[in-house]
Formats: C-alpha cells, sequence, structure tokens
C-alpha cells in the first residue's frame, strides 16, 4: 500500500465513538487504516493513546495520523511533543485548509464533544486533500523543532 494511503488514529474513550465512524470514511476513501486505540468507552488517559500515534508520525512509520478525545486540547498537547510532529487542532474548515497549506500539519486533532460527525467528516476529507504549498512555510515549520 501507497505510504500516502496509510494512516494511524487514536481517541480515548470521549470520541471513541467519533473514531470508529472516522474509520469508516477512511476506509471508503481507501486508506489503509491503523487503530492505536482506545478500543471501548471505558475511561482512559488521552495521553498513552496521543504518544503512540505522536510517535508514530514522529518516526516516520505513518506520514499522517489523526488524533481525538474530548475537547482535543490534551491530544495537541501531547502530539506536539514530539519532534517533527505538527498537529492542529481544528474546528472550522478554513483552519483546516490553513493547516495544511502553511503548516504542513500531519496530525490532525479534533474534539469529539466540541464538534459534530458531519463536520468532523469534512475537515478530515479537506486535510486529506489540501496540499502544503511550501516556498516561505517551509523554513518556518523546519524552524518550529529548534527549540532549548
Ligand atoms: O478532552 C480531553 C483532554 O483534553 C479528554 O477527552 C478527557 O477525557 C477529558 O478531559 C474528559 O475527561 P472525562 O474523564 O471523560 O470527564
Amino acid at each position: 500500500m501507497d505510504k500516502d494511503k496509510r494512516i494511524i488514529i487514536g481517541s480515548d474513550h470521549a470520541a471513541f465513538e467519533l473514531k470508529e465512524k472516522i474509520k469508516d470514511l477512511l476506509v471508503g476513501l481507501d486508506y489503509e487504516v491503523e487503530d492505536a486505540g482506545t478500543y471501548s468507552t471505558t475511561s482512559v488517559n488521552y495521553a498513552d493513546f496521543g504518544k503512540k500515534v505522536a510517535k508514530a508520525v514522529s518516526d516516520g512509520t505513518f506520514d499522517r495520523g489523526i488524533l481525538l478525545c474530548g475537547t482535543g486540547i490534551g491530544m495537541s498537547m501531547q502530539a506536539n511533543r514530539f519532534k517533527g510532529v505538527r498537529a492542529a487542532l481544528c474546528s472550522d474548515i478554513f483552519s483546516v485548509r490553513m493547516s495544511r497549506q502553511h503548516n504542513d500539519a500531519n496530525i490532525l486533532v479534533m474534539g469529539g464533544r466540541v464538534i459534530g460527525d458531519i463536520l468532523a467528516f469534512e475537515l478530515v476529507r479537506e486535510w486529506l486533500d489540501t496540499p502544503f504549498e511550501g516556498g516561505r512555510h517551509l523554513d518556518r515549520i523546519l524552524s518550529l523543532d529548534e527549540v532549548g
């Protein structure tokens, strides 16, 4: 399978149902989906699943990932601690489009308790279909990992 048609997804309990629905959407779009969990609505720590997905993107196993929790805030905090990860917490189409065009976001984060299913599906489609513009944005995103 082409690497750009493979994607890893993870959630906590708060967004488990949305994760299952987004998996169906991705499979329908011919993506091979790796599910990093969680696998039920039993209460868990979002950080455990954020780490799994962010590590897989950081080490190059996957080019892209999707993370979901109640608000998306904890998942984005966790994911952006990993080198090379550019996780974007989005709840509108414009931000999703910019996260790809300007930031080359490699993880899309959404809050399952913030947005509805239909909007989440639209955001996923837009994020998958929008290319990075490069140009002036390239040096900017490369400098994100220059910290400390
Ligand atoms: O939104 C989250 C973290 O930013 C997570 O979904 C947490 O689960 C959220 O804080 C809610 O937790 P709860 O145990 O389901 O009340």
